[in-house]
């Protein structure tokens, strides 16, 4: 088993973004990422501040709106209208999840698809399908990117997507599907999931459930991706995939914490920049 350092691979994404950024910036671009926090989730407020962190670091210009639990969606709506009128602002996210008094598909809308860095905005997500994106959301982004660096053959491979949110598994499966992997999205009411997981040479696991998959749904040599964030009644965080079971089965996999996590927070930096870049063409 090798395992596949999400930390390391940010942190070297990280200096390369950082290179990109002062290049913009001779010719008088700044790129500028803009959050906005809805209430007080104390894991969004962590994720929050580590995107702020990281942008100013790489030199982009950030800031985060925190706004009350309780404000009205009208009045959210009406903010992202205003951000997407900035020309300060490359990206704009709302973090998620939001407050059940919002609605999350109307925010998403809001934003606009130029900006929209978490590329969560119904036209994103079509053009991704349609084979022509211009935003990729950032979990699968970073997911990509790993496999990449850890030069794990695509073409023509078995892909098995465990989880089928708009978030990651369904744009997980279409870059799979564009890399020439044949893909397969299983979720949690696919009957014999094992069957089909232990088909996988690349299985991605994004279901939400602690240690959902264990030795005996992974192939042997399998390069197995863990989505999961689950904390057990000790704080401790554990994946969706058993690392204990599995690490000795498969030939490539991602630790939790310290595997997808970190690309998904630095993709989104490069998505920003990228945005930002589109300004001199
Ligand atoms: N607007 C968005 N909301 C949410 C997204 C998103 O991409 N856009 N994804 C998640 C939260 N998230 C980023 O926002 C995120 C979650 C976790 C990590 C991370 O680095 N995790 C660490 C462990 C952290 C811990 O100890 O709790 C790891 O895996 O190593 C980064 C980003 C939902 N909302």
């Amino acid at each position: 088993m090798k395992l596949i350092d999400g930390k390391a691979l940010a942190a070297k994404m990280q200096a390369e973004l950082k290179v990109r950024v002062e290049k913009l910036k001779t010719f008088g671009i700044v790129p500028g990422l803009i959050v906005i926090l809805v209430g007080e989730n104390p894991a969004s407020q962590i994720y929050v501040r580590n995107k702020e962190r990281q942008a100013t670091a790489i030199g982009m210009k950030s800031s985060v709106l925190r706004l009350p639990e309780e404000i009205e969606e009208v009045e959210l709506l009406n903010l992202i209208e205003t951000l997407n009128n900035d020309d300060t602002w490359h990206g704009i996210l709302v973090q998620l999840p939001l407050p059940a008094h919002i609605s999350e598909e109307k925010v998403l809308l809001a934003i606009t698809p130029e900006k929209d860095v978490d590329g969560f905005h119904p036209m994103n997500m079509g053009r991704l399908w349609s084979g022509n994106p211009l935003m990729i959301p950032s979990t699968p982004a970073g997911i990509m990117e790993m496999l990449r660096e850890y030069h794990v053959e695509l073409s023509g491979k078995r892909a098995v997507v465990v989880g089928r949110s708009n978030i990651v598994g369904k744009p997980m499966a279409q870059l799979l599907m564009m890399a020439d992997a044949t893909v397969t999205i299983a979720h949690s009411r696919t009957k014999n999931l094992s069957e089909l997981t232990r088909q996988a040479d690349i299985l991605v696991v994004a279901i939400g459930q602690d240690r959902f998959i264990g030795r005996n749904d992974v192939k042997e040599g399998a390069v197995v991706i863990d989505v999961g964030m689950n904390r057990d009644e000790n704080g401790k965080l554990h994946g969706d995939v058993d690392f204990e079971q599995v690490k000795d089965i498969a030939s490539l996999i991602t630790p939790v914490p310290g595997g997808v996590g970190p690309m998904t927070i630095t993709m989104l930096m490069e998505q920003t920049l990228r945005a930002a870049e589109r300004k001199l063409k």
